[in-house]
């Protein structure tokens, strides 16, 4: 169950319970971050698609995992014109490590978000990124670990899947918003999420749609319905990365 009660999948439930585990820095961090919104419009400016590509080793729904350089996956994904990246960095599940981040970040001169499942103020502090994930479903005071997220620096992306979440997410003042096609309580993708969720979202709200946008038409419904940008991941490491994710900024 999570904090609605409400059932998961095994594999999720496993990846909460190592996140509940998992110990927070020693350190409160201070975060010089790269805008997002300044990466957005200038991807908008240079006609290219705003895609967040992720660097995504493995996952409970990838069979097999990759095990290129993150940085040489990152510098892939930036040469075929992505907006910014996220980096896994839950080890257990995906294959992800805050080292890799540290170093994609040090390597890349776009906005790089921090993926994983942070339950506790102090897994903030364990690295440095310029966004930050926020799962609704799996934080009991959004509004507090949104403030301390903003308080650091970081700019948080708060990921909801119902409208119930979109209101906890607004509630809590948050103004960047992924809408996950993937239900963390089946594992099940479907792209009517996004479409049924975002015309409630305010338009001062800046809205991601995440998860499951596998071929350019997905992209373009995905934009149809009110993605500012797209989080795109599974579909980008199958392959050569530049092509993937150029095949995705020139939808
Ligand atoms: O991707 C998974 O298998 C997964 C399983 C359990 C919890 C979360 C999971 N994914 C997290 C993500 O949010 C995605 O990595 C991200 O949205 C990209 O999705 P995709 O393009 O479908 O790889």
């Amino acid at each position: 169950m999570d904090a609605n009660g409400e059932e998961l999948a095994p594999a999720v439930r496993s990846i909460l319970d190592a996140a509940h585990e998992r110990a927070g820095g020693e350190e409160r961090i201070s975060v010089d971050a790269r805008s997002f919104s300044d990466a957005l419009a200038d991807a908008e400016a240079d006609g290219r698609v705003p895609v967040i590509a992720e660097v995504k080793p493995t996952s409970p729904t990838t069979a097999g995992r990759r095990d290129d350089d993150p940085v040489d996956l990152a510098r892939a994904m930036v040469a075929g014109g992505a907006t910014a990246l996220s980096v896994l960095t839950e080890p257990e599940h995906f294959g992800g490590s805050t080292d890799a981040l540290e170093r994609v970040r040090a390597a890349v001169d776009v906005p790089v978000l921090r993926k994983d499942f942070i339950v506790e103020e102090s897994q903030l502090d364990l690295v440095a990124s310029d966004l930050t994930l926020l799962i609704a479903r799996f934080v009991d005071d959004l509004s507090g670990l949104l403030q301390a997220a903003e308080e650091r620096g970081f700019q948080p992306l708060v990921e909801v899947h119902t409208r119930a979440e979109l209101d906890r997410a607004l509630d809590a003042g948050a103004d960047l918003i992924g809408v996950n096609n993937r239900d963390l309580g089946a594992l099940e993708v479907d792209l009517d999420t996004f479409e049924s969720i975002a015309p409630h979202v305010p338009d001062d709200v800046t809205l991601i749609a995440e998860s499951g946008i596998g071929s350019t038409d997905d992209v373009r419904r995905m934009r149809s319905a009110g993605a500012d940008a797209l989080l795109i991941g599974s579909a980008i490491m199958d392959g050569d990365v530049t092509d993937n994710v150029r095949r995705f900024t020139t939808a």
